[in-house]
């Protein structure tokens, strides 16, 4: 922002004023909406197409922007993808649309809108609507209004990634709906406590949630797991036994690994969720049966349902709302926070002492690239309190292949500065060699007992340097 504009934010801040950008190519609809804020006291500048709006974000920063979805020169998307480039300082936004489309207003969400409205724009509402969004994105006490939401429906779930943060969002404005959410992420990224979360929040969270492994079903059971049988339908059945769709109704089934399902029980799904009935195996007479769908899975199930291995018009259906998980590895920086989670949860649970990482260890879990993911950082944790004997928890401690990723060439026990070599990828060299450096002091720490003078003698460096080094590298 310049000075200037800075300038013009900050005496609309000290007049009390607000301020409006309505980008649209009707001029009806900015004419009224400019009418509309006027009256309400709000500043209100317009932009007819989405490149001139772009500019007065950038140079009038108003305290949010009112977006029309469809516009011939860049659309409302487009717009919001630029907006949300400026980071935290963007203002929020809201699209409107005159189409109720359910995978336009999904991918607005995405891209960080704060709502999304439906022309003909009802001005009560659309006044409501837009104080709402200012209100939630200054909350009162700073807090990210995403973290928030999670806080109070999914405490155990970690990080403060923002594509984690803006899945927090498009639950929030999923979960009172009954849409059906397929979620994608590998294995281990949390799909299923995802899927808990929206349950949780929704109007079905008294009923029951219940979870089933596709992959863990072997095919020709999958049918009689879901849909139960009656008495006599294959030898063996000597009485009627109920499925999991009849022990979700009212509330929500969650389908892990659906692209593993049997073409057969694909076929029933589909029926499921077009008719809401369905009808146990041996059982002609249809049972009417009211769940909300959540699948989840790793693959990617538009890809196979267009090589045929997956029913394409069941994928459209489960596919309403697409909601992907990332990887671990994409949201690094969230890994210090859950493997501190993960360690407290740990210690407390096998009745050990509180502990921390050195800064080293942290590096090393933060540089891993963690095939397994969220489950995979959650059992390395449980593994190092399991067999470390208190005290700060050091890179010796880290099981073997995580602490040994990227650092190539023999390595004693406990040192892994061996021999090098230059990995085919290459080396982030200045990153190894602080990190190496850590290592030895954090070893030249432990071997004198923290005696810092001795410490520096192990490593040839005076004393001060050694504690210069000290304070550098753990602020
Ligand atoms: N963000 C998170 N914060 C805390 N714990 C998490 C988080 N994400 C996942 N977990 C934990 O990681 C483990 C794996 O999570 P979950 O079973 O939900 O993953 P998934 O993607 O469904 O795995 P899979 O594909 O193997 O079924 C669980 O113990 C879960 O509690």
């Amino acid at each position: 922002m310049s000075e200037v504009e800075r300038l013009n934010a900050t005496t609309r801040a000290k007049l009390g004023r607000r301020s409006i950008l309505v980008i649209d190519d009707h001029e009806a609809t900015l004419t009224a909406l400019r009418v509309l804020f006027r009256r309400q006291g709000w500043d209100v500048t317009t932009a007819s197409c989405g490149v001139d709006g772009l500019e007065l974000i950038a140079s009038s920063a108003p305290d949010l922007a009112l977006v029309d979805l469809n516009m011939d020169d860049l659309d409302g998307l487009a717009v919001l993808a630029r907006v949300r480039e400026a980071g935290p300082s963007a203002p929020p936004c809201l699209m409107m649309s005159a189409e109720n489309s359910v995978p336009a207003a999904v991918e607005a969400m995405r891209l960080g809108a704060r709502d999304f409205l439906v022309k003909p724009l009802d001005p009560r509402v659309i006044v409501e609507r837009v104080h709402q969004a200012l209100g939630s994105s200054a909350s009162v006490d700073g807090r990210d209004p995403r973290a928030a939401w999670r806080d109070l429906h999914a405490p155990g779930i970690v990080g403060e990634d923002e594509r984690l943060l803006n899945v927090f969002h498009l639950l929030e404005r999923i979960s009172p709906t009954d849409c059906t959410v397929l979620i994608h992420g590998e294995s281990g990224t949390g799909k299923e406590r995802v899927a808990r979360a929206l349950h949780a929040a929704s109007p079905r969270h008294e009923e029951p949630f219940v979870p089933v492994n596709c992959a863990a079903i072997p095919e020709t059971l999958i049918e009689r797991e879901l849909f139960g049988h009656s008495r006599g339908a294959f030898s063996g059945a000597t009485r009627d036994r109920e499925g999991r769709f009849a022990a979700a109704d009212g509330g929500t089934l969650f389908l892990d690994e659906i692209g593993e399902m049997s073409p057969a029980a694909q076929a029933k799904l589909l029926r499921v969720l077009q008719d809401r009935e369905f009808a146990p195996v041996g059982e002609t007479r249809p049972r009417r049966v009211d769940v909300r769908i959540v699948t989840a899975t790793k693959r990617d199930l538009g890809a196979l349902a267009e090589r045929g291995g997956f029913r394409a018009d069941l994928f459209d259906r489960l596919n309403q709302i697409p909601l992907r998980l990332p990887s671990l590895r994409e949201r690094a920086d969230d890994i210090p926070q859950l493997a501190r989670h993960f360690l407290d949860r740990a210690a407390a649970r096998f009745g050990r002492e509180a502990s921390e990482f050195s800064p080293a260890a942290i590096a090393h879990l933060h540089d891993y690239p963690w095939p397994g993911n969220v489950r995979e950082l959650e059992n390395a944790i449980e593994q190092i309190v399991l067999h470390a004997d208190g005290g700060v928890i050091g890179v010796a401690d880290i099981p073997t292949p995580i602490a040994a990723a990227g650092l190539v060439g023999p390595a004693t026990e406990r040192t892994r500065t061996g021999v090098f070599e230059l990995p085919e990828q290459g080396v982030d060299l200045r990153a190894l060699l602080a990190r190496i450096e850590l290592e030895l002091i954090e070893q030249a720490l432990a071997r004198t007992e923290g005696n810092r003078s001795q410490a520096a003698r192990l490593l040839g460096l005076n004393r001060t340097t050694l504690v210069e080094k000290l304070r550098r590298t753990r602020c």
